[in-house]
């Protein structure tokens, strides 16, 4: 009897299409423990939720039938080109995705060409995560850039900088949205703890001295008084020559404070929704913060982005390059340096087919009349 082809699935490898199909087969190989980790937001989810679903009232204007077969997504970053406007932000812990961690997370970028994120709680040194970007070629291919907090203890603070600099690092991103650890349920309830296994280099902390404490205990005091735009800034520029940005703004009077420091660059970003739960999506404070921006500074997002189309949304907005988080992370624990180039290239395929399907042939192309609004009440609003 003749009847449809019966769908084989080849390989599971094959299955995943979209970055909530690596989410799902990235997240089935963690613990409870460590998945609600890295998955979780703060207090009441709501702004880890509302990161992802603020995209969705965006609508694309798609302009039709111009010559799209010459299509370049590239962008230049730190002044460098990369593939596409996306990169992966710090996240700390990462060899509890996988073994390789950090280092696979590195080779995976170069692979992709776009540049990466170092937290200070990496689980690799940044000299290692540099050098494994290199692929065989002298010199690292793509820009690392060396996440920092405000730390009251200002000699470790200054080793890592000079670690960074060292390593050919292009940028500090001084982390400021997290004076103390957000309200995390998940890791209080699970009595969170890194593993045995995993070190923290960047911060020359011993696994034993790591495990004697909780997640919060450990970040708490990490700060202090040298949490301040006065107090931070001028000191960072004084001792370092790479650029500084600001990563965790959410509003358009921080912005201008950045610019007034003389910061190179900001993040919008509200640390994944893991740290003050209810700040809004960043895609929705993100036009006031480029209108602060006033072409001074540059403006980069993240959070919530998981998708080509969400790249492009952002980019449409005034956002210069997106980055992303657990993305990365899903891939890491998925299949390793594999996973994570699976989750770039679905990302990559989707913006270049974006940029395609809207009529895009470059990224300055891509503008607010790419874009209208979902309104209850009435037809698509223009930007
Ligand atoms: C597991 C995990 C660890 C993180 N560690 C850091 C960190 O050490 N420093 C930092 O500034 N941000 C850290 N972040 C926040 C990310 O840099 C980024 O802002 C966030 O993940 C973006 O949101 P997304 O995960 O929805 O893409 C972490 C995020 C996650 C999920
Ligand atoms: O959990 C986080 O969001 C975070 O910033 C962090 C801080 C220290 C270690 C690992 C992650």
């Amino acid at each position: 009897m003749a009847g449809l082809p019966i769908p084989v699935k080849t390989s599971p490898q094959q299955m995943i299409l979209s970055i909530p199909d690596l989410k799902d087969a990235g997240s089935a190989k963690l613990t409870e423990v460590i998945k609600n980790f890295y998955n979780d937001g703060s207090t009441n989810q709501i702004t880890v939720h509302e990161n992802t679903t603020a995209y969705d009232k965006y609508r694309l204007r798609a302009r039709v039938l111009r010559d799209v077969s010459k299509v370049n997504p590239s962008t230049a970053v730190f002044g460098q080109n990369i593939d596409f406007p996306l990169c992966v932000s710090p996240a700390g812990l990462q060899a509890m995705a996988h073994e390789d961690g950090e280092l696979a997370t590195s080779r995976a970028c170069a692979k992709r060409n776009i540049h990466m994120g170092v937290s200070s709680f990496a689980n690799y040194s940044v000299e290692d995560i540099v050098e494994a970007a290199k692929l065989g070629t002298a010199t690292a291919p793509i820009a690392h850039v060396m996440q920092l907090y405000t730390m009251k203890d200002r000699k470790m603070q200054e080793r890592i900088i000079r670690r960074a600099e060292k390593a050919g690092c292009r940028a500090i991103f001084l982390t400021a949205d997290s004076p103390v650890l957000g309200v995390r349920y998940n890791e209080y309830r699970n009595d969170f703890r890194a593993p045995e296994n995993v070190k923290l280099p960047m911060l020359e902390r011993s696994t034993m001295e790591v495990r004697s404490k909780t997640h919060d205990s450990n970040f708490t005091g990490f700060s202090e008084d040298a949490h301040s735009w006065t107090h931070e800034i001028p000191y960072l520029r004084a001792i370092t020559r790479m650029e500084i940005w600001i990563k965790g703004v959410v509003t358009a009077e921080d912005v201008v404070l950045a610019r007034e420091f003389g910061c190179d660059g900001v993040i919008v970003s509200n640390h994944g929704g893991r740290q003050l739960d209810q700040t809004p999506a960043t895609i929705d404070v993100l036009q006031e913060c480029v209108e602060a921006a006033a072409g001074k500074i540059r403006v980069h997002i993240d959070g919530g982005i998981r998708s080509g189309a969400d790249i492009f949304k952002a980019l449409a907005l005034g956002a210069e390059c997106c980055w992303v988080g657990r993305p990365a992370i899903w891939g890491l624990a998925y299949d390793g340096e594999a996973g994570v180039t699976k989750g770039l290239d679905i990302l990559y395929e989707e913006f270049r087919r974006c940029m395609q399907l809207t009529g895009c042939n470059s990224v300055s192309d891509i503008s607010k009349a790419s874009l209208g609004v979902v309104r209850s009440d009435g037809p698509l609003a223009r930007l």
